[in-house]
């Protein structure tokens, strides 16, 4: 087997493992692997059969070209799906190129349309122990039933109108353009076993419901669900709503100021939910994450594990109630742990460096099923030992792809004697002599941490061009307690930059690396750090911003979240922390790269930062106009880039432009940039 890390064309089309869910008998795991397209233009979920035992293959359940998304088990078996493959009942223009929802018979047989309307279906999730299924699905905000969101929706088509009218914040998301479509949930309801039927559950529930997740009761009766509520200033909230579902009322369980709202599973016997508390922050308080137990009955909420320094995302309970299982990063990795309810005692169950997701239970107690991936390997599917922890990887769809080089990880001091944790990957053959050219990998967020794959952010694809590449987790990363985050809190060119600084000061000490070839490179927060490098220091041979915000006072008032921004930092916290009042101390030849449908980091972002570069930095435009820097400009992506030509686009240009500044050497482009 050879590494897919040195093609482009290989690497973008190993294929994608992502998801899990598990039947209510334990005996049958699905999961989706996504391809790429023949044309290589576009990628394709499928979903797939995994065997619990680790004995048979894992085998392809579904077959289209416009791909499947969201499974969810039924009762019986049953295996509810989105999908946009062609509706086989529909008229011409009937919206069919919507996701529907469709149902792949557990007794075998192809899947079958279950539920489609013009809005499409966004989502299904179904109780644990009841036949009851809940569908997410977008409702044009003046619609008064099923038909008569059609109807609007034939309206707006036919007049090629797209405009909105907005009275409320925000008017976009990520990469989204909100309104005038709103979510709702529905009930789904059967029509003679076959056909879906659909209800509104929450007819009065505006654009509240929006980015929720809904939690059903084992038995279905209730419906948890996070609600979004507007504030003053353009401000909003996140509190915690619950539906009756045959009584069609909405209820809200938990509202302050204080603290956002998210639900988490509920107990096996339905009197308790878990729910996520994330305090609200402030320019003095960074964020807390903490859980609480809310009995379902009503009472007030208990805190759970609450001494435990760190942030826990809740999986799933033991069958008996007894433990909840929950993921969290921790120290470069986001192990399982067990949280005893009664004690509110924390186990680590898994011991090696991988991050979990996506964690399911047995009904037995004594096995789960999670994805994990690290730096050593994309996601993958395991079976977890819960008494011992122990993990074996079942037979899954892919194989793990073979690595160019080794990792390992590093540890470094920063100014204030905080220890700083990195990955380093070295490319195949770094040694004492070979002194290799280096990256420096600033994350996004800025709260995150390096510790799961990525497929954006690949650093085999570098390593298999032989470079060396730091993972660093600066102040703000999670995984190393409250500390951690507070340090950076509203001060981003202070500690996060000093802790770069000192990972770089040991990585060039080492002597594999090149100290004189070094470049670094981020996206989103890492983009601003690549920025605010830019204007701190020179010892970087280039500088590769993606998504990067550069003026922070503008940037704090057109990204999708401004409420968000402006609670971190005070108007003189952004000017202090902006680095385009750095702009005149740019001499690295820098490498901007932005997507036009970027809502989260607004292309103004980059407009403004080239302009700059090219106007008033050290490395000015020349008289004839030419310049060091690079913009590269993807009109129809966003935040990410998602397209595989795209991607290909993306870590060729990058490879050609530190080519020339790190190695001298000059790269042909690739040809579909016409130049
Ligand atoms: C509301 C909000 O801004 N949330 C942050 C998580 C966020 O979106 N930060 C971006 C600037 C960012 O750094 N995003 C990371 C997650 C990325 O890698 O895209």
């Amino acid at each position: 087997m050879s590494t897919p890390f040195s093609s482009l064309d290989q690497f973008v089309a190993v294929p994608r493992v992502g998801g899990l869910v598990l039947d209510r008998q334990g005996t049958r795991l699905v999961t989706s692997v996504t391809t790429v397209d023949t044309k290589g233009t576009a990628y394709r979920t499928a979903l797939w059969e995994v065997d619990p035992e680790g004995r048979q293959p894992a085998r392809r359940l579904t077959h289209s070209a416009a791909g499947e998304t969201g499974a969810a088990f039924l009762p019986g078996g049953d295996l509810l799906f989105t999908s946009a493959r062609p509706n086989p009942d529909a008229a011409e223009g009937d919206g069919e190129e919507r996701p529907a929802l469709w149902r792949l018979p557990a007794g075998g047989g192809e899947a079958y349309l279950h539920l489609a309307r013009r809005g499409g279906v966004s989502g299904v999730t179904t109780a644990a122990a009841a036949d009851v299924a809940v569908v997410t699905a977008g409702v044009l905000a003046g619609s008064t039933s099923e038909e008569d969101d059609a109807d609007r929706r034939a309206g707006r088509e036919d007049a090629g109108v797209a405009a909105v009218l907005h009275a409320g914040y925000p008017v976009r998301y990520w990469d989204a353009d909100l309104g005038p479509e709103e979510p709702r949930y529905f009930d789904l309801r059967e029509q003679g076993g076959e056909t879906g039927a659909l209800e509104d559950l929450v007819p009065a529930a505006r654009a509240g419901l929006r980015d929720a997740e809904p939690v059903l009761s084992p038995d279905g009766a209730v419906l948890f669900t996070a609600f979004t509520v507007p504030e003053e200033f353009g401000s909003q909230r996140t509190v915690l709503a619950r539906v009756d579902r045959a009584r069609r009322e909405f209820g809200v369980l938990l509202d302050d100021r204080a603290n956002d709202y998210h639900p988490g599973p509920v107990s096996p016997d339905g009197n308790h939910l878990v729910v996520v508390s994330e305090r609200r922050t402030t320019a003095e308080l960074a964020p807390k994450s903490t859980l609480l137990l809310l009995p379902t009955a009503g009472g007030d909420p208990e805190p759970l594990a609450a001494d435990w320094d760190r942030w826990p995302v809740p999986q799933a309970w033991l069958p008996d109630g007894s433990a909840l299982v929950v993921t969290a990063d921790d120290d470069g990795g986001a192990p399982v742990f067990l949280i005893d309810v009664a004690t509110g005692s924390v186990r680590r169950l898994t011991q090696d460096t991988a991050a979990y997701s996506d964690v399911r239970v047995a009904p037995d107690g004594l096995t789960a099923y999670a994805l994990r991936s690290s730096y050593l390997f994309p996601p993958e599917i395991v079976r977890v030992d819960l008494a011992s922890g122990a993990t074996e990887r079942l037979l899954n769809p892919t194989e793990r792809p073979e690595l160019p080089g080794t990792l390992e990880r590093v540890d470094s001091v920063g100014e204030d004697g905080r220890s700083v944790r990195s990955w380093l990957v070295l490319p195949e053959g770094a040694s004492a002599g070979s002194k290799v050219p280096a990256l420096v990998w600033v994350h996004g967020g800025p709260i995150g941490s390096w510790n799961a794959w990525s497929w954006r952010w690949c650093p085999w694809v570098m390593a298999a061009r032989g470079y060396a590449v730091l993972l660093p987790d600066p102040a703000l990363s999670t995984g190393y307690g409250q500390h951690m985050v507070d340090r950076g809190w509203g001060q981003w060119g202070s500690a996060p930059y000093t802790d770069i600084m000192a990972a770089t000061d040991d990585l060039v000490a080492r002597e594999e690396i090149d100290a004189a070839r070094i470049a670094a490179m981020g996206g989103s927060f890492g983009g601003y750090m690549a920025n605010w490098i830019a204007g701190h220091t020179d010892r970087f041979a280039a500088i590769v911003t993606h998504a990067g915000l550069w003026a922070l006072d503008q940037f704090g008032a057109t990204t999708d979240a401004a409420f968000y921004w402006k609670r971190e930092m005070t108007p003189e916290a952004m000017l202090r922390n902006s680095p385009h009042r750095h702009v005149g101390s740019i001499g690295t030849p820098m490498l901007v790269i932005h997507g036009d449908k970027d809502y989260r980091v607004p292309i103004g972002e980059g407009l403004r930062l080239w302009y700059e570069l090219l106007s008033a930095s050290k490395l000015p435009a020349a008289d004839d106009g030419t310049t060091v820097h690079r913009f590269l400009y993807f009109p129809d992506e966003n935040h990410w880039i998602l397209k595989p030509q795209h991607a290909k686009i993306w870590y060729s240009v990058i490879e050609a432009f530190l080519a020339e500044h790190l190695l001298g050497q000059e790269r042909d482009l690739p040809p579909e940039l016409g130049l």
